[in-house]
C-alpha cells in the first residue's frame, strides 16, 4: 500500500483487510455507476420520444402536475430504500430539467 507521500509501506493484517473491503467496495460502486448510467440512457430514449410527441401535437414541454404524482412517488421510494428523500427529489428535479430543455430544442427545431 502507499502513503499519502505515495511511499510503499508494509501492510499489517487489518490495512491489507481494509484494503481488499474498499476494493471491494469500489467495484459494486463502478458497477452500480455502469447500471445509472444505462437507466439514464434508457429513460432519455423515452424522454427524447415523449419530447417529439410534444412537439408535434403543440404540447407544453413541461407538465407540473406529472412533475408533483412524479416527486411524491419518488419520495416514498427513497423512504423504503433508504435514500434521502430530499436528496431522491433534487435528482429527479435535476434530470426534469435537462428533459424539458430537450424538449424546447425539439420544439424550437419542430423535430
Ligand atoms: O411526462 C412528460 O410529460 C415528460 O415530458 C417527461 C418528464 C420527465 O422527465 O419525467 C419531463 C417533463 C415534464 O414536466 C414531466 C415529466
Amino acid at each position: 500500500m502507499t502513503d499519502t507521500r505515495g511511499t510503499e509501506t508494509p501492510m499489517s493484517d487489518d490495512t491489507s483487510r481494509a484494503a481488499r473491503l474498499l476494493s471491494e467496495h469500489r467495484a459494486s460502486i463502478d458497477r452500480l455507476d455502469a447500471i445509472l448510467v444505462y437507466t439514464l440512457g434508457e429513460r432519455f430514449k423515452h424522454t427524447q420520444a415523449v419530447g417529439r410527441l410534444k412537439a408535434e401535437h403543440e404540447l407544453p414541454p413541461s407538465d407540473p402536475a406529472r412533475e408533483a404524482q412524479q416527486i411524491a412517488r419518488l419520495e416514498e421510494l427513497a423512504k423504503e430504500a433508504d435514500l434521502d428523500p430530499d436528496f431522491a427529489k433534487k435528482f429527479l428535479n435535476f434530470i426534469i430539467a435537462e428533459v424539458i430543455q430537450h424538449h424546447r430544442k425539439h420544439q424550437e427545431t419542430g423535430s
